[in-house]
């Protein structure tokens, strides 16, 4: 009788033990359990590689943009807007003379680089070309439109 006993089903569950604020544990069933469906399908699925997150410059935050925007400085470089075309716009491309187009219109981008939540090379690889495409891909949640406002120097044409 006492060999075919089943064994106390405690054994059998891995368990973890909780203790709360006034030290006293308590075990519980370990969740998600070692073999259990849960790690066998996340073992199983590829996971998205993790991106290192951007550390920005001191006074560089989304709202520091903001504030540059509505403080009334020039952020343009130019006098008026004027047409553009993609020759044009090639002889912006570094980070000190950075433009860009997207959706037809031409920003100076410049000012907003350091800016930029996700940093200076992503955004670089936009200066002195049509950026729509690769915008679109990343983040075409993001309104470039009322970012870049201040930033708008005209608007592309054709060659
Ligand atoms: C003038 C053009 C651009 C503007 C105005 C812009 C704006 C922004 C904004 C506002 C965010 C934050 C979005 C959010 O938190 O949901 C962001 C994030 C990001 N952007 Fe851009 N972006 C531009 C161009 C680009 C380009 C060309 C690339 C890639 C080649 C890029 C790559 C990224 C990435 C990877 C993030 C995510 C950063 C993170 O969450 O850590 N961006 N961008």
């Amino acid at each position: 009788m006492a060999n075919n006993a089943i064994p106390n089903s405690s054994n059998l569950t891995p368990t973890m033990t909780l203790s709360d604020t006034d030290a006293n544990t308590t075990d519980v069933p370990e969740f998600p359990s070692r073999n259990g469906p849960q790690r066998l399908v996340a073992a199983a699925t590829k996971q998205p590689k993790r991106r290192q997150k951007v550390i920005l410059e001191p006074g560089h935050s989304p709202l520091d943009w903001a504030r540059l925007k509505s403080s009334g400085q020039d952020l343009r470089g130019v006098p008026q807007l004027g047409r553009f075309t993609l020759s044009e716009i090639k002889e912006h491309r570094t980070e000190n003379d950075a433009w860009t187009a997207l959706n037809g219109k031409v920003y100076n981008m410049t000012s907003y680089v350091k800016f930029h939540p996700g940093g200076v090379k992503d955004i670089m690889r936009i200066a002195g070309r049509d950026g729509t495409k690769l915008f679109m891909l990343t983040h075409s949640w993001v309104n470039f439109e009322f970012m870049l406002d201040e930033c708008l120097v005209g608007f592309l044409v054709p060659e």
